[in-house]
């Protein structure tokens, strides 16, 4: 099969700033890419990448693009190197069947559930009831962006405001102390299971502390950062992690290469957004509905962070140069 190839830059403002221990992310910026087969089929993908989470950045997936000829193979894609995941994925996905298509009304993913993301400190408090009448059930706030004490005092507010059906994740983007993570996993004890998990407690390089804190508390820890790609996955699993797995589709490379994995290994999966747009979420959501396990909900309630798109934005973007 052979295609023709073109791309898009494309970014989006946060309605709100995205705060996390990695510091404030104000724009996310990506890169809409188009295949036409030699039946004028047309699909799309998505590169979105996030460099601090060990992915390319956006100018390295450009220029990877820039250098691609206008025809483009199967052997060219199933060739990216590993180096550029966000770009596998965006390329390999497009060239799925079933993928995203502009006007396709029958959006899918039936069976999931979905984790609504609240944003990090006090402004929770007054978030997650509208999330709530949206229909989300589990939450996810993010730790250690702040002081801990006084982020131990709005987690004791919003533990005690929200209803007894309701789930809590944690995600400290790897930014505690070995001790302040022992004391947040303390804490979270007191209310097992309303809280479903802690998520990346200390900093990728902490790996076998982390499993040092999985033994000592109840409540699960769930790898994020240090499972960014296949090669950290495969890693964190042959050196015996057993806890769940944060898997962000956009930015770990091959598809095809983790449904491989998960094939392989009966592994407990949540997946997660990096804040693709419609294009990179419909392929995420895919590979979410087929490998999740355990019912787990998704962490793709985040669309309150951006504007809502206009319906031909697509067609407008392909009109720029
Ligand atoms: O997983 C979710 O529930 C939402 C997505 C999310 O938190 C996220 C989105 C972009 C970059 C990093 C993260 C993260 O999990 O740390
Ligand atoms: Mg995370």
């Amino acid at each position: 099969m052979i295609y023709q190839f073109s791309f898009r830059y494309f970014s989006q403002k946060f309605t709100k700033p995205m705060i996390t221990n990695h510091g404030i992310w104000e724009i996310r910026e990506s890169i809409i890419i188009r295949l036409i087969d030699e039946k004028d089929d047309v699909s799309w993908g998505e590169i979105s990448p996030i460099s601090w989470f060990g992915s390319e950045t956006i100018k390295q997936a450009l220029d990877f693009c820039y250098q691609l000829p206008q025809t483009i193979t199967k052997e060219i894609i199933f060739a990216i190197p590993d180096k550029l995941p966000a770009c596998q994925f965006a390329f390999e996905s497009s060239t799925h069947p079933g993928g995203f298509r502009l006007c396709s009304s029958e959006l899918q993913s039936p069976n999931l559930t979905y984790s609504g993301l609240l944003p990090a400190g006090k402004s929770a408090l007054n978030q997650w009831s509208n999330l709530w009448e949206q229909g989300y059930k589990t939450f996810k706030w993010k730790i250690g962006v702040n002081e801990i004490n006084q982020e131990l005092e709005i987690f004791d507010l919003l533990i005690s405001s929200l209803p007894t059906s309701a789930k809590l994740r944690l995600d400290a983007n790897g930014g505690l102390t070995y001790q302040q993570a022992k004391l947040w996993l303390k804490k979270c004890d007191q209310f097992s299971p309303k809280i479903e998990f802690i998520e990346q407690p200390l900093s990728v390089d902490k790996f076998t502390e982390m499993q040092e804190l999985s033994n000592l508390y109840l409540t699960p820890i769930a790898l994020d950062e240090s499972i960014a790609n296949l090669h950290q996955l495969e890693s964190c699993f042959q050196q015996g992690w057993r806890g769940i797995f944060v898997i962000k589709p956009g930015i770990f490379g091959s598809p095809s290469q983790l449904r491989e994995f998960c094939k392989q290994h009966q592994i407990d999966i949540v997946f997660s957004s990096v804040f693709e747009t419609e294009i990179g979420r419909q392929a995420s959501l895919q590979l979410a509905a087929k490998l999740s396990t355990n019912n787990r909900a998704v962490g793709f309630g985040i669309n309150h962070f951006f504007q809502q798109q206009e319906a031909n934005w697509l067609e407008s973007l392909w009109k720029t140069f």
